[in-house]
């Protein structure tokens, strides 16, 4: 469903500032914004949400691939994306511009986190993003224009037994003085709900989870919510 809410990636620190807007498949009970206020938002909306399918499920290939497993091993789990079994989720981001004065302390636009699918798409409009080196030290990623920039997520961490590695990111406060806004787009790919995750390469080092199960999980935690 979709829903606009204020939310927190870092619970132990103020909630982060920030707007967004949640589309996870398409149920008829959406609350979509009023076509008046804002004109093609549902049309172009759903029509992203289907390009960005798209592209994911090449991304998934290819990384198989790289790993030298079955092209199909990560796209056999992701055949639902875009309907109630799949919980793949387009989410719209607005950061307004931020009064220094009036900031918490330690609060940022976006808390340190880890995101919690297979893999996810990030499309930036402009600098912000910071990423966790292996060596524990963030650093700014580049906004190349035109490009996206694919993350990979806890479950994808988990499912190759840590043979690729989930980024931590963040996103902080710009500058004092500095009043710009920032706008991304996150598309969080999830595995179909009902798809078992078992590590590809047999070793069985983290137990076969759902792709439901582990989601809920996660959400329980950051959420403290069912
Ligand atoms: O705005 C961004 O670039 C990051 C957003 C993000 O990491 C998230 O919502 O999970
Ligand atoms: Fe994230």
């Amino acid at each position: 469903s979709g829903k606009a809410n204020f939310v927190q990636l870092n619970p132990s620190q103020p909630g982060d500032l920030k707007e967004a807007f949640n589309l996870t498949s398409f149920h008829p009970d959406i609350k979509w914004p009023s076509s008046d206020a804002v004109g093609d938002f549902r049309e172009i909306h759903t029509a992203f949400f289907h390009r960005c399918k798209d592209l994911s499920l090449r991304v998934l290939r290819v990384m198989a691939q790289s790993l030298s497993l079955d092209p199909d091993i990560f796209l056999s789990a992701h055949r639902f994306i875009g309907t109630d079994k799949n919980s793949t989720t387009l989410r719209t981001l607005y950061y307004p511009s931020v009064k220094s004065e009036t900031a918490k302390e330690g609060q940022v636009r976006c808390g340190e986190h880890s995101d919690y699918g297979s893999i996810t798409l990030l499309f930036q409009g402009s600098e912000g993003l910071q990423v966790c080196t292996r060596a524990g030290e963030f650093i700014s990623a580049p906004c190349i224009p035109g490009t996206v920039l694919v993350n990979i997520a806890d479950l994808m961490q988990r499912w190759t037994s840590d043979q690729l590695i989930s980024v931590r990111h963040r996103v902080l406060l710009p500058p004092v003085g500095n009043s710009s806004t920032r706008q991304s787009l996150a598309y969080f790919v999830q595995p179909d709900n009902e798809a078992l995750i078992t590590c590809c390469d047999g070793s069985n080092k983290y137990p076969p989870v759902t792709g439901a199960d582990y989601l809920e999980q996660r959400f329980s935690e950051t959420y403290g919510r069912k």
